[in-house]
């Protein structure tokens, strides 16, 4: 064998699965070494047995059996694994936050063995959670369906009961799903490119119920569209906007850039932490209202203001953490990619009277560095990025403005524990516990906030 097994035939051991193979096999890991195990499923804590070592392709892999996890609930339905909906709904709900807390533990114990990690703050009703969804649209036998693809391809399941989605928004699908069908508008065909609908998004606010219908289209225009448009907000009154997006690439990038209203408003309005927020077809907005209030409650406590503070909200969106600081701060920065997210902002920043917040489109990293040799000294910098986590050159920038404290908000644990390790290299050092916030129940993905602390030299 060209690898050595650090486990060896008959050895019990606890592990907790963190992945499945293509054949169903549960995975663990000891030492970085592979356990493939029988009768498990991701985020499951078993006592397993080693049954074989053997080589396999050259390297060694070991076998082991367990016993069904305690902690397995039934499948509320099969697909919503197949799918990637709900890939943890085989795991009683206070195992899947202490999964989320393992995995970002595990992640800090290889590089900073100092860091604590909190329980997860979970959810009261962990399902019909999603203010947004994004179904793709496929024909099936001649017949337009919505749903969702199983997981690594693009074979659409039909679904119509979306389990972990607002019911509104569900039922809203089944409603322009049933108007395509009768206006006979072809679902797009991703092999020969021809066909109109590729997908339909839906985002609903979670306490103005005001609902935005997002028809993404192949073409400039969709048959029968005004019919069409017209029918949809008399069979669904909460819908206060209707929007057309152009995507006529062969991609699989969700949305084009072309954005046309063909009804109502651009934008529908939400709540979150007192303050109200437009939010356009394009711009990001956390998917979980209830959790978010709580992520960011948490953010702003940590990032402990008395109103006298400069701060910076990078990668802000439609400026819902810079408005929620802006309360407690004496001056906020926010920069965004999103052109259209940053005129929300702007919009946002009027409606809530909150004069004292600058907003940039531009690069996160390219706007930092302006920022710093601009000469603006930040006392607290908030981060938010996506899921592959900050550009070192910001990491850099953010450094040599010497905040006292950077908070930073991840959804991806990986990406969090090798920034980490670049801003202790630059000085800062893990303050406190990292709190994780269950943002996706039912779904492997982790949220946390880490406060970093500049070291007192
Ligand atoms: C996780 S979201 C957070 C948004 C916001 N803080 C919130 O809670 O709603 C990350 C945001 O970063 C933006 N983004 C992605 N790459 C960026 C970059 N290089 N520079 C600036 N913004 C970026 C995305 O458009 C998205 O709005």
């Amino acid at each position: 064998m060209k690898s050595k097994a650090p486990v060896s035939k008959n050895e019990r051991l606890d592990v907790t699965i963190t992945d499945l193979t293509y054949q169903g096999l549960g995975v663990a890991k000891v030492e970085d070494f592979p356990l493939f195990i029988e009768n498990t499923l991701p985020g499951e804590e078993v006592t397993i047995q080693v049954t074989k070592v053997q080589s396999h392709y050259g390297f060694a892999r070991a076998v082991a059996w367990t016993q069904e996890s305690p902690d397995r609930v039934k499948d509320v339905d099969k697909t919503y694994r197949q799918t990637g909906i709900a890939p943890l709904q085989h795991l009683a709900y206070p195992a899947q936050l202490k999964f989320k807390q393992h995995q970002i533990a595990e992640l800090f114990s290889k590089s900073h063995q100092d860091v604590e990690v909190a329980p997860t703050m979970g959810m009261d009703n962990p399902t019909q959670y999603r203010n947004k969804a994004q179904v793709p649209v496929r024909m099936i036998k001649g017949q337009l369906e919505t749903g969702f693809y199983r997981q690594h391809s693009h074979e659409l399941i039909p679904l119509t009961d979306f389990y972990i989605q607002d019911p509104a928004i569900d039922a809203a699908i089944i409603k322009v799903r049933d108007l395509l069908r009768q206006f006979e508008i072809p679902a797009y065909n991703e092999v020969s490119d021809k066909g109109v609908i590729r997908n339909i998004m839906v985002r609903r606010g979670y306490y103005s119920h005001e609902m935005m219908i997002v028809l993404i289209s192949r073409t400039q225009k969709i048959p029968s569209q005004a019919q069409l448009v017209d029918q949809i907000h008399q069979a669904l009154p909460e819908v206060t906007s209707i929007v057309l997006n152009v995507n006529a690439k062969k991609t699989n990038v969700i949305m084009g850039n072309v954005t046309r209203v063909l009804y109502g408003k651009p934008t529908i309005e939400d709540t979150l932490m007192g303050l109200t927020f437009a939010i356009s077809a394009r711009s990001f907005y956390q998917v979980n209202p209830q959790q978010t209030e709580k992520l960011y409650q948490m953010a702003i406590d940590k990032a402990g203001l008395t109103g006298a503070e400069t701060v910076i909200d990078a990668y802000c969106g439609i400026g819902t953490i810079s408005l929620a600081l802006a309360k407690h701060a004496k001056q906020v920065y926010g920069v965004e990619i999103v052109p259209e997210a940053i005129e929300d902002a702007k919009v946002n920043a009027q409606k809530n009277h909150l004069s004292n917040v600058t907003f940039a489109v531009n690069k996160a990293e390219d706007q930092m560095a302006e920022w710093q040799a601009a000469g603006i000294k930040p006392d607290v910098i908030v981060v938010d990025p996506p899921r592959k986590g900050l550009a070192e050159s910001l990491i850099d920038s953010a450094a040599k403005m010497a905040p006292k404290k950077v908070v930073y908000v991840s959804c991806n644990p990986a990406t969090l524990v090798r920034d980490v390790a670049r801003f202790t290299e630059l000085g800062y050092h893990v303050d406190g516990p990292v709190q994780p916030v269950d943002q996706f129940p039912q779904t492997p993905h982790v949220e946390s906030v880490t406060v970093l602390k500049r070291t007192e030299k």
